[in-house]
């Protein structure tokens, strides 16, 4: 920054009102600590009066949590407009004690220019300053003039905070970038569109980071849907570590994130091929697995009940009538099979009452042809000459007590075992396992199922689940208990090239308002899954009613980088076109090595980084089974180990890819994995390359 008059001048102007800013939040957060005290210091009359005193003491601490998320870099960026006057941008909205607008929230409308003025389109601004602020003091100060007027000593016009952010070290956690959200990233993160968003775009044109600002504006922007949750979806507990601390600095806390394994709440122990895991994460397997279930209920059989001294048959034209009625209530296998149960029991108290008014009748004909009198006419006249009323029943017999007698079967535990013999209670984990291997069953429901792909299916090395069972259990589950508890206003999906068809309605199924941003890129996809674009993929859930945006910029890696990858790009995705990098650093490198001496070479390679740039941080990435010699030989360096399939979404200064060849060879996906190692680094790419074997 230049030092002169008019920037120290400058500095000093946006200091004292950053000040200013500061000391409100002080204000602010002391009455907000006062007033919950106050709150929590009355004694509430009534349930309800605790209940809003709950409410509000809740409110005040989360009005004080905000605020004190928002302490670092309070204020980043000002506009002025051509017209003169000028607002400031920060992580909070501000008013002073007299209602004056201090600081904008970065998520109002008010701010939008801040990110969506250009040169071409100024939207009414003459100027936009960045602050960079060093604790509370603002030590800073970038301008961009954007209506073409000639810049006055008042101007600061320097080099963007953009390359300043994209150039500084990585520490292994992903940065918010609200100070330096670009106009087509900034688009997409204030969309008004409250359904499906997709968001596309090559390796590092700031997807994540569009994702999770996008998450912190629907927070604000879209309260009906975020106070029924927002979930951040992520591809294993590595990258949501990376990105974790993204929201809560921007003062959101109350974002849940979660992998497949804490949304089904079982971690994966067992391990199967490729194939298998693919033909689990197909959708055709949830139609085998409903039939399946189905098969589990009666059709076409009678049903034999005994209770007490009595046994009842029920007729199939009876159960089935039984069976449509639970099956059209539209619930899980558990909960239709009691709609069913109570429907058995209204049809055995229909059979009882019959009976026992048959029995009466028969009993009645025989006494009366015995003694030739009619013995209710006989009771009658009898309790009318004692002066007493008498209304027979209408059909001339004591009440039937059909009420009392339902309950009582309700709890029979013969009713119960009875109704278990054509429509057990079923377990999701061990109804999934017998799933697995009926195979004849399997195949009679999947007609399209090779047999040799059946009989696969439940073949797996350890115990417990493999990854892409969990969202089988999932559905097992949803057919058989119902719907998942957990829903969401809000879904946000990284790395959605990953997820397979089951996947997929494993998200659906708790997102039911089908609010969701989903960001991902075709070309890093997985082995796992078959889904190919996102019309396949969204299709089920929303036909073709989504919103389509693609980023084109690349933010992270450089231009070299980005040529070196190129190739590869071509191979994989020929129809993508490459992403354009704002950066240059230094060209890829190559290094020959072989089987005896990578771990050395690799070792002296990252001490030579480490001392080139001792503040940075380096990625080595490798084929999974050098991932154990890797991670001993580097231990004491510094250097993040990563196997490439686990690499995706993560980011390095630099990246050092061993074994490309293997990589490229271990997994169907292998070429698009290496494709993924290749554009983890920020400066700087070296490969150790091993003779092919
Ligand atoms: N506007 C921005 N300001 C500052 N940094 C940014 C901006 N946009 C992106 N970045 C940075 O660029 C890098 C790449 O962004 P991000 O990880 O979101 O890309 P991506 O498209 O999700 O990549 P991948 O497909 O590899 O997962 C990150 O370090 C991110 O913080």
């Amino acid at each position: 920054m230049r030092v002169d008059g008019g920037v120290a001048q400058q500095v000093d102007l946006e200091r004292r009102i950053v000040d200013a800013m500061y000391e409100r939040v002080g204000v602010l957060v002391a009455d907000a600590i006062a007033a919950h005290s106050a709150v929590l210091a009355t004694t509430p009359e009534s349930a309800e009066q605790l209940y809003l005193r709950d409410v509000e003491a809740a409110r005040l601490t989360r009005v004080v949590g905000e605020l004190r998320a928002a302490e670092r870099s309070l204020c980043f960026g000002r506009i002025d407009s051509a017209a003169g006057g000028s607002v400031h941008v920060g992580r909070v909205g501000l008013r002073s004690a007299d209602g004056d607008a201090l600081l904008v929230d970065w998520r109002a409308d008010a701010a939008r220019p801040f990110y969506a003025a250009t040169l071409a389109f100024p939207m009414g601004l003459r100027r936009r300053r960045h602050l960079r602020l060093d604790g509370r003091r603002v030590v800073e100060i970038t301008d961009e003039i954007l209506d073409g007027s000639t810049p006055t000593s008042q101007d600061i016009v320097g080099d963007g905070p953009l390359m300043a952010a994209l150039g500084r070290a990585r520490t292994g956690r992903m940065r918010e970038a609200v100070a330096t959200l670009q106009a087509e990233q900034d688009v997409i993160v204030r969309s008004p569109h409250r359904g499906v968003t997709v968001v596309e775009g090559g390796p590092g044109t700031g997807k994540t980071i569009v994702a999770l600002h996008r998450a912190a504006y629907v927070l604000y922007a879209f309260t009906a849907l975020a106070g029924r949750g927002v979930l951040i979806f992520g591809p294993n507990r590595r990258f949501l570590d990376y990105i974790c601390e993204v929201l809560p600095s921007l003062g959101e806390n109350d974002v849940h994130m979660a992998t497949s394994a804490d949304l089904v709440g079982l971690a994966p122990t067992a391990t199967e091929s490729e194939s298998v895991a693919r033909i689990k994460g197909q959708a055709h397997l949830a139609v085998a697995l409903s039939r399946w279930v189905r098969d589990r209920q009666p059709r076409g059989v009678p049903l034999e009940v005994e209770t007490g001294q009595d046994t009842f048959v029920l007729e199939p034209e009876l159960v089935d009538a039984a069976h449509r009625f639970a099956v059209r209530s539209g619930l899980a296998h558990n909960p239709a099979r009691e709609l069913f149960k109570e429907q058995v029991v209204d049809d055995i108290v229909n059979l009882l009452e019959k009976r026992t008014t048959d029995a009466l009748h028969d009993m009645d004909a025989e006494v009366a042809a015995i003694l030739d009198i009619d013995l209710d006419q006989a009771v009658a006249d009898d309790l009318r000459s004692l002066g007493l009323d008498h209304t027979p029943a209408p059909d001339g017999h004591p009440e039937f007590d059909a009420e009392g007698i339902r309950a009582g079967l309700l709890d029979d535990p013969d009713v119960d075992l009875a109704v278990d013999t054509v429509w057990p209670r079923l377990r999701a984990t061990e109804a999934l396992e017998q799933f697995l291997t009926d195979t004849s069953a399997l195949m009679s429901h999947l007609p399209s199922l090779p047999a040799a792909e059946a009989t696969l299916l439940a073949h797996r090395s350890g115990a417990g689940y493999t990854a892409a069972d969990l969202a089988l259990l999932d559905e097992t589950r949803a057919l058989i208990e119902g719907p998942p508890n957990e829903v969401y206003g809000h879904i946000v999906v990284d790395e959605a090239q990953e997820l397979s068809e089951m996947q997929w309605r494993m998200l659906m199924r708790r997102c039911p308002g089908r609010s969701m941003t989903i960001v991902g890129d075709f070309a890093q996809a997985g082995a796992a899954t078959t889904v190919r674009s996102w019309s396949e993929a969204l299709r089920p859930f929303v036909e073709d009613r989504f919103d389509r945006h693609t980023l084109t910029v690349n933010y992270r890696t450089t231009a070299e980088i980005l040529d070196s990858a190129a190739p590869l790009l071509a191979r994989i995705a020929p129809g993508q076109e490459p992403s354009r990098s704002i950066r240059h650093g230094e060209v890829s490198r190559t290094t020959p090595v072989t089987d005896t001496d990578v771990l050395t070479v690799a070792r002296n390679l990252v001490a030579q980084v480490n001392h080139a740039h001792p503040d940075e941080l380096v990625g080595v990435i490798g084929p999974a089974e050098r991932i154990t010699d890797l991670t001993a030989t580097l231990d004491s360096t510094g250097a993040v180990i990563v196997a490439a399939p686990d690499a995706r979404g993560l980011e390095f200064d630099t990246v050092i890819v061993v074994d490309p060849a293997a990589i490229e060879a271990q997994r169907r996906s292998g070429l698009r994995d290496l494709y993924v190692a290749l554009t983890r680094a920020t400066k700087r790419v070296h490969v150790l390359e091993l003779p092919i074997t």
